[in-house]
């Protein structure tokens, strides 16, 4: 059984850069598995940011749905693998599978639930999404609802967790 760790945080909390030093405690070669898609020039330049980051001794998988079975396919090529981040993944799954919040929840739990099958150690990016107010519009809020249950579920799953605040970690778990 290998090694969970979930970091989570706000945005430009630090959490990428944490999550991506707890990675580096392990050997090359290291999986990057991306959820984000350059879907316009702002993604585009986070993205370039990200990428700019990470040296040669990280290789970049992209998924943005079926991020268990990308894990699944490419686990036996690195010594660690990095998943940034779950609030892209289902907001993906939310917006594009027929059966919605509860499709995209059903996948989290199955993900989660095959932790104990690993083979080589994972860390997952997560955001904290609900603590500012109340969203208007209902779907805001159903996704601010499902990324919350998403992230106890894993974080339940998960052997290690961390929240990262001002740029600075505070374990958890
Ligand atoms: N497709 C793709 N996406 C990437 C790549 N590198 C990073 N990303 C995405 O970039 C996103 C994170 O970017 P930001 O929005 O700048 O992160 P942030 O939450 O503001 O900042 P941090 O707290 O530092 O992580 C993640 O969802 C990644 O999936 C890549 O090489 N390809």
């Amino acid at each position: 059984m290998s090694r969970v760790v979930l970091v989570t945080g706000g945005a430009r909390s630090g959490k990428s850069r944490f999550a991506e030093g707890l990675a580096e405690k392990y050997a090359p070669l290291r999986g990057y598995l991306a959820t984000g898609e350059a879907g316009d020039t702002e993604m585009t330049q986070r993205i370039a940011r990200h990428q700019g980051r990470r040296g040669p001794e990280w290789q970049t998988v992209e998924e943005p749905l079926r991020v268990a079975e990308a894990i699944r396919a490419h686990e036996a090529r690195f010594n660690v693998m990095l998943l940034d981040c779950v609030t892209l993944w289902i907001s993906n799954l939310l917006f594009r599978c027929p059966g919605g919040a509860a499709e995209a929840l059903a996948q989290v739990e199955s993900f989660a639930g095959g932790f104990g099958s690993l083979t080589t150690p994972l860390v997952i990016v997560t955001n904290e999404v609900g603590m500012g107010i109340v969203p208007e519009h209902p779907i805001s809020r159903s996704f601010r609802d499902l990324a919350g249950e998403a992230n106890e579920i894993i974080a339940a799953a998960a052997d290690e967790v961390y929240v990262t605040i001002s740029g600075l970690p505070l374990r958890l778990k």
